[in-house]
């Protein structure tokens, strides 16, 4: 589903990719580790195509994803990519089936369809209750399964997490990674999870080791 190959970067004279090279299978879920500063963030900031890699490729299904426009790569990320940050990044003017909707009407789904969809999803985080609520009068945990709500509401192929249990009370965090495995369950769904939490690494089907600009698997 989704390859690099020999992917670099560097900022100034710092190289932090120094040629990455990996492949990530459909309904897999991958744990990317390494000790702060390894490069975690920027590799799956690349994955993702939010960030160029300075040389290599990233590819989509054997599609390069280099060679499209600005406009083009935002609306194949829209469609096709779902991403979860440590902080949720909710929108705080609207409520938590607004945020989920969101995503969805960028890419110009219909609003009924739309909110239909985004309210089995808010159920399946167990938040239907909230669907009403701004983000300020949820909990954190809460607040980060609306997010896991908003990166899922377009289908995406794969979704990118970027620490999403490190802001979580111990409690949270284990339920927000059964919830990851219950998505692959019933939807066959794709993630690639950098993680500082060692019980979520060892959980996932492949832990990926970053260490001085290259990747080990273990
Ligand atoms: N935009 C940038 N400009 C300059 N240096 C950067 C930039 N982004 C990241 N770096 C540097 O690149 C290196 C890798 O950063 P990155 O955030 O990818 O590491 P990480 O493994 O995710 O770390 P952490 O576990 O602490 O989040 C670090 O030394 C960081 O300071």
């Amino acid at each position: 589903m989704l390859q690099a190959i020999n992917v670099r970067k560097s900022y100034q004279s710092l190289e932090v990719l120094k040629g990455i090279n990996l492949t990530i299978e459909k309904s897999e879920i991958v744990s990317i580790v390494g000790s702060s500063g390894a490069g975690k963030s920027t590799l799956l900031h690349i994955l993702g195509t939010l960030d160029n890699p300075d040389a290599g490729e990233v590819l989509f299904d054997g599609a390069s994803v280099s060679s499209l426009g600005r406009n083009d790569l935002a609306r194949f990320r829209n469609r096709h990519i779902g991403f979860i940050f440590q902080f949720h990044n909710l929108l705080p003017e609207f409520t938590a089936l607004e945020n989920v909707c969101l995503p969805a009407y960028l890419a110009g789904r219909s609003e009924k369809e739309v909110r239909v969809r985004a309210r089995e999803l808010l159920g399946m985080m167990n938040l239907e209750h909230r669907a009403e609520h701004k983000p300020s009068e949820m909990s954190g945990g809460e607040q980060q399964r609306v997010s896991v709500a908003r990166a899922l509401i377009n289908s995406p192929e794969i979704i990118f997490a970027d620490e999403p249990s490190g802001n979580l009370d111990t409690k949270n965090a284990q339920e927000l990674h059964q919830i990851f495995f219950q998505l692959r369950k019933e939807l066959d769904q794709t993630f690639v999870i950098v993680t500082h939490n060692d019980q979520l690494a060892e959980m996932a089907d492949r832990k990926i080791v970053m260490r001085d600009g290259y990747v080990l698997e273990e």
